[in-house]
């Protein structure tokens, strides 16, 4: 079984990596992935141009061998819907290998919004990580969707190559790339937020340090 985490990552930070460390080695994935977006389509475009975003992660996995980047979508310059990029990576899996979508409990709350979600689910496995402040699962039609698709057991997600919720309890950090970007803006070090190396390639290219977050 395989992970994908999609995300701006702008900037990578802790609150991203123990959780997906948690998630790589409590579900027993082969290999877990990050997809850094290249064109939102639900948010402000990211502060940080797209080479910068992947130079960020590459310096952030850099120690550990279960975790890849995988620049996918900042190959198109299409919107970076996460439907075409589990097209694209389903042609090279085939329909049977068991593929996992790690999503943070903020961005499973607009999942339904999504652009297809329901073929999404047809695709990939949700595992969906709690998050400081974040009730996973408000919306009743999220409630529904769950109840009809969720699942507790990393065995029986394996056993399935895609349509299954699954909640996985992880660290519980309180850190977000904006709360780091008004640091870097405020002129303060956001040291022990994100690590050193990826705060290293920030100050050395003077990333963030004029804000619009705030
Ligand atoms: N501290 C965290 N704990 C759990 N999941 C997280 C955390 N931070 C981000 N995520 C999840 O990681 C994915 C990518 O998040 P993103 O790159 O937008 O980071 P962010 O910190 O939320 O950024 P921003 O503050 O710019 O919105 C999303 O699915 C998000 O829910
Ligand atoms: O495909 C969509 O319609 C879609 C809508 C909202 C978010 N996403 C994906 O969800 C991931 C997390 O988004 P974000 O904003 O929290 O970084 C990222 O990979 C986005 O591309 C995808």
């Amino acid at each position: 079984m395989i992970g994908i985490f999609g995300g701006t990552f702008d900037p990578v930070h802790h609150g991203h990596l123990r959780p997906a460390l948690d998630c790589l080695q409590g579900l027993g994935l082969e290999r877990l992935s990050f997809v850094p977006l290249k064109v939102a389509v639900h948010r402000e475009q990211p502060r940080a141009d797209a080479q910068a975003r992947f130079a960020m992660l590459e310096a952030a996995i850099q120690s550990e061998p279960g975790f890849a980047v995988d620049p996918r979508e900042l190959l198109r310059e299409t919107p970076s819907y996460t439907y075409e990029t589990l097209m694209s990576l389903r042609d090279e899996l085939g329909p049977r290998r068991s593929l996992c979508l790690l999503i943070g409990a903020d961005a499973f709350a607009g999942f339904l919004r999504w652009y297809r979600p329901m073929e999404i689910l047809e695709m990939a496995h949700l595992v969906v990580m709690r998050r400081p402040g974040h009730d996973p699962a408000e919306e009743p039609a999220l409630r529904d969707l769950y109840r009809a698709r969720g699942c507790e057991d990393a065995a029986a997600l394996a056993a399935l190559p895609s349509g299954r919720i699954q909640f996985q309890d992880v660290t519980q950090l309180g850190i977000s790339s904006t709360r780091i970007r008004q640091l870097i803006a405020q002129g303060k070090r956001p040291r022990y937020l994100l690590p050193d190396p990826v705060l290293d390639y920030i100050e050395r290219t003077g990333l963030y340090r004029t804000g619009s977050d705030g």
